[in-house]
């Protein structure tokens, strides 16, 4: 079944989807001209864990219709930002949080809304305690904690409403912290160097790692040959 432009809406992650750890997350020009073009027809937002300040010198020339970042605290759209946390997250919960990391002599940094723990993708165990202020999002071996209800789903559902957007959301993704965009997503999209445990649940996994997996899917979708290659129903 055809589905036609305005029906469509790609969330794509970053890191090691949109652009490749070899490169050390530059994206590559190729792929930045694709998602420029893609732009001009279709709704494209980039949902990432990073901050903003890296978009800037990672993805120069990136145009998406919006960014949804650290991990879906903020959204970037319309020249407006929208953050997506009640104001207890800055007054109590974050503070409350940030003692427990350095009772643990924890390495961690802050983003506008998230916190970032350096290693401890792996010793979650040791954070139990801050469970009760935040949640914790593990992407391979680093950790983010986030305002509690707060991940990249609940951004991209976010962005569907400040648009009015009714049609149908293609996720791209490669790591755990996708698993929250894949659950709003009515089409998966796992990148061919994706986890295994993502490309078990996706719907496609395409042939091409990273952006050239993105570049595949948005060719498909810019050349009308989506619809047929998965019932959307
Ligand atoms: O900040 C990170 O860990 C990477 O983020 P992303 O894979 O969600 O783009
Ligand atoms: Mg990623």
């Amino acid at each position: 079944m055809d589905i036609d432009s305005n029906e469509i809406l790609v969330a794509s992650d970053y890191d090691r989807t949109l652009a490749n750890e070899e490169n050390n997350f530059v994206i590559s020009p190729i792929v930045t001209q694709k998602v420029n073009e893609f732009s001009k027809k279709y709704k494209f937002v980039v949902v990432t864990g990073r901050e903003k300040k890296f978009m800037d010198k990672l993805a120069v020339g990136l145009r998406p219709t919006a960014w949804i970042l650290e991990n879906g605290s903020l959204i970037l759209f319309d020249n407006k930002e929208f953050v997506l946390c009640e104001k207890s997250w800055f007054e109590r919960d974050r503070k409350k949080i940030i003692e427990i990391l350095d009772s643990l002599k924890a390495r961690y940094s802050i983003g506008k809304v998230i916190i970032y723990v350096d290693g401890y993708g792996s010793k979650l165990n040791m954070l139990k305690e801050i469970e009760k202020y935040g949640r914790i999002e593990v992407n391979r071996n680093d950790a983010m904690i986030l305002p509690k209800g707060v991940d990249k789903g609940i951004g991209v559902l976010k962005f569907k409403e400040l648009t009015g957007f009714k049609g149908k959301i293609v996720a791209l993704g490669d790591s755990e912290n996708d698993y929250a965009l894949f659950r709003v997503a009515d089409i998966k999209v796992a990148v061919a160097n994706a986890i295994p445990q993502i490309k078990e649940i996706a719907d496609i996994v395409t042939k091409n790692p990273n952006g050239l997996g993105v570049v595949e899917i948005l060719d498909k979708i810019l050349s009308g040959n989506f619809g047929k290659e998965i019932d959307i129903h």
